[in-house]
Order: structure tokens, then sequence, then C-alpha cells
């Protein structure tokens, strides 16, 4: 049996009854500080599905996180977890998992009686607990693992016995905060599908706190985008990704580049720079959002001859470097327009090159 079969055979036997998560008007300010770390907060999560929280550093997504666990309490606004206000409900009393950054695992039980744990303290009968166990481990495909002392466990196992502990007590919601992050990268790769699997099968409602916008790309349902305290956009990870709302949204997220439009030569396109016309969605905006993937560029001496008002530009490299498939840069054009752009081969800063766009996709419009 598959990974994910085995956990979708669990989840007949430990489905939950998955509730969604609202939070209303949140603001919060901590004691002693004059600025809000949050305001005027809405965040609406379906039954069973995973958010991330992303945003740069000191934008609030911890506060947040904190907030709907029950360890602070909001200055305004509400949080309801299913039909339940629980604005004022103590920490212990939301039904929520946690799963803090470095895993907080108890070091002096075994792997069983940390998952076990959360069970104890419900008060639940041994017999319940030992079943209960018996799925977690299953479910988080740790077996093996039931009775060895979590200090001899690697990273990735450390990790799987965490979010089982978290899961264990049948919570409503499940928060994590950097999930991945105690991970080496290629391990974290690795463990991204294996822990949306896990959430899936568990069929709890999840909001996770990254850094790595991969992470929250790939896993998350719904994203959401803050910065500064506030939301700046949410919605699908492919509607934040391709459709961002605002100039400092596509330039946060995937690291867009925001150009000014210089004029629309017809429905669906626009020209920013002599020679450079571009395929866009016609959403409205003085600015495109453009990214590296939406230009190539080839050494000018190759050959084509730049056309003006057709489909070249000339230019010259700032940057190159290795991305893998492709090179990525970025290249001043004649008329001083800077552009991302890939390139199949590696081209000194400095050489002349020749930029046409890909169009591959039609690219959004932003407001300057
Ligand atoms: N205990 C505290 N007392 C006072 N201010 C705090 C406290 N904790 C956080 N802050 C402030 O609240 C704001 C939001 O912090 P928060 O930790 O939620 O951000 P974050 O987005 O999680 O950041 P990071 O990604 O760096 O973890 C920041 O301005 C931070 O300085």
């Amino acid at each position: 049996m598959t990974a994910s079969a085995e956990q979708a055979t669990v989840l007949q036997t430990t489905a939950l009854q998955a509730t969604a998560l609202q939070c209303r008007g949140i603001s919060y300010r901590y004691p002693g500080t004059t600025r809000a770390a949050l305001e005027d907060i809405d965040v609406d999560t379906p039954a069973g599905s995973i958010t991330a929280l992303v945003g740069p550093s000191g934008c609030g997504k911890t506060t947040l996180l904190k907030l709907v666990g029950g360890v602070l309490r909001p200055n305004q606004g509400s949080i309801r977890i299913g039909e339940r206000d629980m604005t004022r409900v103590p920490v212990q009393r939301r039904q929520i998992g946690w799963v803090p950054q470095q895993y907080a695992l108890f070091d002096h039980l075994d792997v069983k009686a940390n998952i076990a744990f959360g069970l104890r303290a419900q008060k639940r009968p041994s017999a319940e607990r030992r079943r209960r166990v018996a799925e977690l481990l299953e479910l988080c495909q740790i077996q093996d693992l039931a009775d060895r002392s979590v200090d001899d466990l690697s990273g990735g196992q450390r990790q799987r016995v965490a979010i089982a502990r978290a899961l264990a007590p049948y919570p409503q919601v499940l928060l994590l905060d950097e999930p991945l992050a105690a991970l080496d990268p290629q391990l974290r790769g690795r463990l991204r599908a294996d822990l949306s699997a896990m959430i899936r099968a568990a069929g709890v409602t999840t909001i996770m706190v990254t850094h790595d916008q991969d992470e929250a790309l790939a896993m998350s349902d719904h994203l959401v985008l803050m910065n500064a305290g506030r939301i700046e956009q949410s919605g699908t990870p492919e509607q934040v990704w391709h459709r961002p709302g605002t100039s400092w949204a596509a330039e946060f997220l995937g690291g867009a580049t925001v150009v000014a439009v210089e004029d629309r030569p017809r429905a669906g396109r626009v020209r920013i720079s002599a020679g450079v016309e571009i395929p866009v969605r016609d959403d409205g905006g003085d600015g495109v959002a453009v990214r590296a993937l939406d230009f190539a560029a080839a050494p000018a001496s190759q050959g084509e001859v730049p056309d003006v008002g057709g489909e070249l530009a000339l230019g010259t490299v700032l940057a190159m470097e290795f991305g893998g498939d492709r090179y990525r840069g970025r290249v001043r054009l004649e008329t001083g327009l800077e552009l991302p752009c890939t390139a199949s081969e590696y081209m000194e800063v400095g050489t002349q090159v020749s930029v046409r766009a890909t169009h591959h996709r039609e690219i959004p419009e932003v407001t300057l």
C-alpha cells in the first residue's frame, strides 16, 4: 500500500469533524508599545483547509498565530472556531494543536509517550490512548519509532513525532510555526508533500507560518500575505501569484519587478519600452508585474538585429547567475529600463544583449 493510501485508510478510522476558523476585525497591540502589531485582520479558513501566513519579518504572522491559539487575547475583533466564539476562551479549552518551530518534544519520554501526552492531559482511558497513538503512528508513518527515545531521532523523524503529538488529542485547529525550518533544504523539499498529506488525511483546519514562499505555495489552499500588521492580499496561491493586487504584493511574492506602462497599442498588449511589447491581462493599472521568465536575453552578436517597435530591444547585462534550468539575470535596456530576464547561456556583466518578450503568459497589471 502506498503512503497516501495508508493515510487514507487511517483517515477512515480517525476522521475528525473538521471545523472552519474565522477571524474578524482582529487588532492587537503588545502592552507598553505604541504601534499595533495587527490591525483589522479578517481571515476565513474553510474546514479542513491549509492556510499559509507569509510576509516579511515583523509583519505580525506569529502574533496572529498566538491570538488564534489563545496565548494572546485581541484588543478588538473576534475568533470563531466552528460555531463557537473563542475570543475569550482560554488556551487549554480551545482544542488547538500547536507545533512550535523547534518541535519542543519531551526528551525524557519515548515517541509513544510524547504522542499520548495530550490524551493523558484530557484524561482519556488507556485503551483509547493506545488506539489513538497507534493511529497516529500509522498516519505519520513512524510505527517503527514507537519505543525510541526522541533524543535519538533525526530532524525529519522529530518533525513527524511533533505532528503526531499535536494531532493526537483531536484538535479542531492545527497551528504550525515554521514547520520545516529546522530541517536541511533537501529534506524540507521531500517532507513538504508528506506533511501536507498527513494534515489532509487528519482532516484538520490548519494555519502555518512560513518564511519559505515555495513551501507556502506548494502546501496551502489559501495564502494570506501580510504587510506591517495588515493583510495585503489573500486568496489561493495561484490567485495571489498570478494576480497580485498591489505592487508590493507582486514584488514580495516571487520577486516580480513592477514597471510602468508606456502605451497600450491594442487590447491585451502594452508597451513598456521602445521595442518591448508584452501580453497583459487587461485588468487595469498603470504598471505591470514582470518576472524573469517573461524576457529572454541572448548575446547581441548572435545576429539578432533589434527591430524597434517590434519584438527586440538592445540592452546590457547588469547581473547574471545560474538558476538551475536557466540563467537568471537583469538587463538595462538602451532606454534605461531595467528588466529581469532568463538566458540559456552565461553572459558576463556588461555584455551587449538583445532582449525578447517570451509571450508565454498574460502579465498582471498593477497600480504603481
Ligand atoms: N513580546 C512582544 N512585545 C512587544 N512587541 C512585540 C512582541 N512580540 C512581537 N512584537 C512586535 O510585534 C510585531 C509583529 O511581530 P511578530 O513576531 O508577530 O512578526 P512575524 O511576522 O512573526 O516576524 P518573524 O517573521 O520575524 O517571526 C513586530 O513589530 C514585533 O517587534
